[in-house]
């Protein structure tokens, strides 16, 4: 059995990016609570989403992970929810007919409550005062509102990470199963100001395809379970040790550790330090899981990261998330898969188009254009082609909504349009329409591949 270092001997190794708590007896009871907190998923269930996650690593399958860049507990309602595995399952569809490709479907979704951040402090002119104080790191630690009270870190949040979860992942469960993810539902989706954007025409188009084979299907007597319900996954960055070490349970099955927060949780950019305490933690857990590697990444590196965190290289258990921004990956990425294929090194590679082309908009707004994100997908593609590897999938910050967050895109939102509805506490997520569009212009990518 592999035995999981303490909390203590993780904060020996000077963790990154942890919240830093006045109250270590408030922490402690938050932490005992959550220890005897019922798991969110199960341990075989992380295990299927590892088989499947297998399956994009022999080029068989591709990976749609998207969800909000942070999880409010505001955003826990039945719309926000839905709204969010609506426009998943829409471009899930798109993915899997356009390109005939099983589509292994992940929320960033029920435990995306924590932010690392690129500093510990944030000014803003209140009252014509420049007014310091510490960052937002995500309503798992701390207050979004600019206020000395909601910016100090509070441990009772990371009970209330767990209740949020629980109450999304319950809903997500209802849904997915319970009749509204029914391939019969597919033009259900399809609906309101989505309805009308092009993107929305080209799906009703593609819906009505469906449609049609579904009947042909019923016609000759095949009706499988598959048309009626999917699978689904849940996806966190594993970010504050207090949460993810309290979650993480022996299986009574097997006896081995499972971080049970969530079926795949990923390391971040910021905190994928070798002898660090995530990748410690994470070494020692069974679920498939992601590291974050930027355009910083040196090969040794990679391989370092897959020897230490799949000793055994078995295929599903680790993703690699690239994310090196449009301008970076062409020259960047090549160095890192040759190495890692030609050291035999089972990985699933999937492309994160967002983090690399975050910048600041002249009305101070965090943005990303469309544009950049579709080039670095298609950067992804292209590399992959030419050195005859896999793409295996996009992993998008994105919401259900019509938001106003990153510029460009079908509906050509300019910077001006930012202020309109910009909802996103931290990254800006695509909208609806966007979101779609993108599946639209990676299934054709995933077609040539
Ligand atoms: O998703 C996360 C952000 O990219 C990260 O929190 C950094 O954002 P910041 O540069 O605004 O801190
Ligand atoms: C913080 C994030 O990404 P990265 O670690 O790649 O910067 C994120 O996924 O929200
Ligand atoms: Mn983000």
């Amino acid at each position: 059995m592999s035995t999981v270092p303490t909390l203590e001997q993780l904060h020996a190794l000077g963790p990154a990016q942890q919240p830093s708590y006045p109250d270590s007896a408030a922490v402690a009871a938050a932490v005992q609570r959550l220890r005897t907190a019922p798991p969110l998923v199960f341990a075989g269930e992380c295990d299927e989403l590892k088989e499947k996650i297998a399956a994009v690593t022999r080029g068989e399958a591709f990976m749609l992970q998207g969800g909000d860049c942070a999880e409010t507990f505001d955003g826990v309602t039945a719309d926000n929810v839905r709204n969010k595995l609506r426009v998943l399952l829409q471009m899930a569809v798109v993915l899997t007919y356009a390109a005939s490709v099983p589509v292994v479907k992940v929320g960033r979704i029920a435990g995306q409550y924590a932010k690392p951040r690129s500093k510990d402090m944030e000014t803003r002119v209140v009252a014509g005062e420049e007014v310091t104080l510490p960052a937002y790191r995500g309503d798992a630690v701390n207050g979004y509102e600019f206020t000395p009270e909601a910016r100090i870190p509070d441990p009772q949040r990371l009970v209330d990470v767990y209740n949020s979860s629980a109450a999304t992942l319950n809903l997500v469960r209802a849904f997915v199963t319970g009749g509204y993810a029914d391939l019969r539902q597919v033009h259900t989706w399809n609906t309101d100001f989505v309805k009308s954007s092009a993107a929305g025409q080209r799906y009703e188009a593609v819906a009505s395809e469906i449609d049609r084979a579904l009947t042909f299907m019923r016609a000759i007597g095949a009706d499988p379970d598959e048309f009626h319900r999917v699978d689904f996954h849940s996806s966190h960055e594993a970010l504050v040790l207090e949460y993810e070490h309290a979650m993480t349970r022996i299986d009574s099955r097997t006896q081995q550790p499972y971080d049970v927060s969530g079926h795949f949780v990923w390391i971040g950019e910021r905190t994928r330090q070798l002898d660090g305490a995530h990748v410690e933690l994470l070494s020692h857990i069974k679920n498939p899981i992601g590291v974050k590697l930027g355009p910083t990444t040196s090969p040794d590196d990679a391989l370092a990261l897959a020897a230490k965190l799949n000793p055994q290289n078995e295929a599903g258990r680790l993703t690699f998330i690239t994310r090196f921004g449009a301008g970076k990956i062409r020259e960047g990425l090549p160095p890192l898969i040759e190495k890692v294929t030609a050291e035999g090194v089972q990985v699933a590679w999937i492309c994160d188009p967002m983090h690399g082309n975050t910048f600041e908009a002249s009305s101070g707004y965090k943005t990303r254009r469309f544009d950049d994100v579709i080039d670095e997908v298609q950067g992804f593609f292209d590399v992959h082609r030419a050195l005859g590897t896999w793409p295996g999938g996009v992993h998008v910050e994105l919401t259900g909504d019509d938001v106003t967050e990153c510029v460009g895109g079908g509906e050509e939102l300019a910077e001006i349009d930012l202020g309109n509805r910009y909802e996103s506490v931290c990254d800006p997520r695509l909208n609806r329409v966007q979101s779609l569009e993108l599946s639209f212009l990676v299934a054709e990518m995933l077609r040539k591949a």
